[in-house]
């Protein structure tokens, strides 16, 4: 009988990946993977699957599984909540030992394993993908030396420079604490009251604010981190991510009409090509500066909020990042990973500026409260060798050290510290430079925007982010936009004011709804014929 008869082939359809995968699971598993147990491991009877008619609270099985599943939620991320990740390697392409003496950056053909966690930067855990905002980018180096995490985003500049600004800016740009909706009145309250917002919205509003998925976008680390080679001498370098697939966007109408149908379109894509096999990789490089230049440049390079000037720095080509293995469970490897900027490597310094000092602490603070202390002692963030004085606290302890001595110092034998003979001696002390300046705004209208088309798109961009922004911030906007650029204020208001004019045409012209019968109550139905 056709409707009985059951085969994995059913009208030809080539199915994706991630439409195979529990599919593929059971091509792997032919026959079932083994018995299914209760929490402490003893098998589950048949029986007590069904819950119905019996004494529900002496079934262990039903106990078990509402006290787990009660408790299974953890916190999201407050930034980059929704994203997606895998596992690949880093192999070094080039010898960049007279800049550094790191060991994972040493050695042509070096691999080491890495973890990769892409996201998107404002959205709740169930957002959208195909929103114009920052997207992310973490890796996770497995270092010999420990582990090096490289946070980068897909804009090379920051929206601001002092730390104490990021609640305010995440409040501003997340949801409102009445409506619970996005608002682009605050969004754009906040940005004309700290112009130094601006220069990173910018980005945003043009392509480079919505890539064609995690493969194909390019992404930056922004601060300038200090590394040190074995003669103790200094560079401050720019580390940045080239995707090998180069860089495309999508146009806001493209992404709202992916949008429509598929919140998760960048997840999915990065999916399917890992387990098609086609590795999507990216160059690691990083734009140097001598530390001599470094100090003598007519411009603050250690400004997160503005590019390096051109003719005033180097770029060199250090490895190849590919990512080469899905994970085989999201919360455990993605969900759960941990990357902090304060985990740098010998050889890696890292960054001086101020917006650096404050990650230090911030990552550890939520992760601490969204994983726990020991958060380091989960699978995916454990590095691969490690030896401390760190004992007990919250689960996973894992072997919490065992017997060894618990205090430091010792003379029993416990682990020591070395010592890095080319460790720089000295930290370079900056004072961050605290100036508003329009220019960068200026200078992107006109130079990093390539051409008539790319500035439109900009232009087109902005105002739909304006349409929904009330006076007397709209107003602000213009003067701010003007400041920065007369003709571009110019232009952005005239096609504010055709595209509110065509929103309120568009609203008046709403079609009519469509005639429903309600859930049909006793009254609808027919009465029973009685005798
Ligand atoms: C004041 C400045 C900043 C603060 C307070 C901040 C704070 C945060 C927080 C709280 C998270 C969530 C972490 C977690 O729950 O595990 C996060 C994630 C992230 N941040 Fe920042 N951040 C700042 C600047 C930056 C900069 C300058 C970059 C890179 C250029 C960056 C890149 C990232 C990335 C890539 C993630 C995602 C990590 C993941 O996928 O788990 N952040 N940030």
């Amino acid at each position: 009988d056709e409707f009985l008869n059951v085969t994995y082939e059913y009208l030809n359809v080539t199915y994706e990946p991630v439409q195979r995968q529990l599919l593929d699971f059971k091509k792997e598993h032919p026959h079932p993977i083994g018995l299914w147990t209760k929490l402490a491991g003893d098998p589950v009877e048949l029986r007590d699957t069904i819950t119905i008619n019996s004494d529900q609270f002496n079934n262990q099985l039903f106990v078990d599984t509402f006290s787990t599943f009660d408790g299974r939620r953890i916190p999201e991320r407050i930034a980059t909540a929704k994203g997606t990740g895998a596992f690949g390697y880093f192999e070094v392409t080039h010898d960049v030992s007279k800049y550094t003496y790191a060991d994972v950056f040493n050695g042509v053909g070096k691999k080491t394993p890495i973890v990769v966690r892409f996201a998107t930067a404002l959205q709740n855990l169930g957002g959208s993908e195909l929103i114009r905002e920052i997207k992310s980018m973490a890796t996770k180096f497995y270092t010999k030396e420990g582990n090096f995490d490289l946070l980068t985003i897909s804009t090379p500049v920051f929206p601001f420079r002092d730390p104490m600004l990021f609640r305010d800016l995440v409040n501003a740009f997340q949801r409102n604490p009445q409506t619970n909706l996005y608002d682009f009145t605050s969004v754009y309250d906040i940005t004309t009251l700290r112009p130094e917002l601006g220069h990173n919205l910018f980005w945003i509003m043009s392509d480079y604010g919505l890539p064609n998925g995690y493969r194909r976008m390019d992404t930056f680390a922004i601060h300038a981190f200090e590394i040190s080679n074995k003669h103790g001498e200094t560079h401050y370098v720019r580390f940045n991510l080239r995707s090998e697939l180069g860089f495309s966007p999508l146009t806001s109408a493209q992404a709202a009409a992916i949008q429509a149908r598929d919140l998760d379109y960048y997840t999915r894509d990065l999916y399917n090509a890992i387990d098609s096999g086609e590795y999507p990789a990216w160059k690691l490089e990083m734009d140097v500066m001598t530390s001599h230049d470094i100090q003598t440049v007519d411009y603050d390079p250690f400004d997160v909020t503005k590019l390096w000037k051109n003719g005033t720095f180097i770029t060199v080509p250090i490895g190849r990042l590919v990512l080469n293995q899905n994970v085989e469970n999201h919360f455990r490897d993605i969900e759960q990973a941990a990357f902090n900027p304060g985990h740098l490597v010998p050889g890696i310094p890292g960054p001086v500026d101020y917006l650096f000092r404050g990650r230090r602490m911030f990552y550890r603070d939520t992760q601490n409260y969204r994983l726990g202390r020991n958060h380091n002692n989960i699978l995916v963030n454990m590095p691969l060798y490690e030896k401390t004085y760190v004992r007990d606290g919250r689960p996973p302890t894992r072997l919490n050290m065992k017997n060894a001595p618990n205090y430091y110092a010792n003379s029993f034998n416990g682990p020591i510290p070395y010592v890095d003979e080319n460790r720089p001696w000295k930290k370079l002390q900056i004072l961050d430079n605290n100036a508003v300046d329009l220019e960068p705004m200026w200078y992107f209208y006109n130079y990093i925007l390539e051409d008539e088309t790319h500035r439109q798109r900009f232009i087109d961009n902005i105002v739909l982010s304006l349409l929904p922004v009330t006076p007397p911030v709209i107003q602000r906007v213009f003067q701010l936009l003007f400041l920065v650029d007369k003709e571009l204020a110019t232009r952005v208001k005239a096609a504010y004011e055709v595209a509110l004019a065509a929103q309120q045409a568009a609203a008046l012209a709403v079609p009519p709804p469509v005639p429903g019968r309600r859930v049909p109550s006793a009254r609808d139905h027919p009465k029973k014929e009685t005798k």
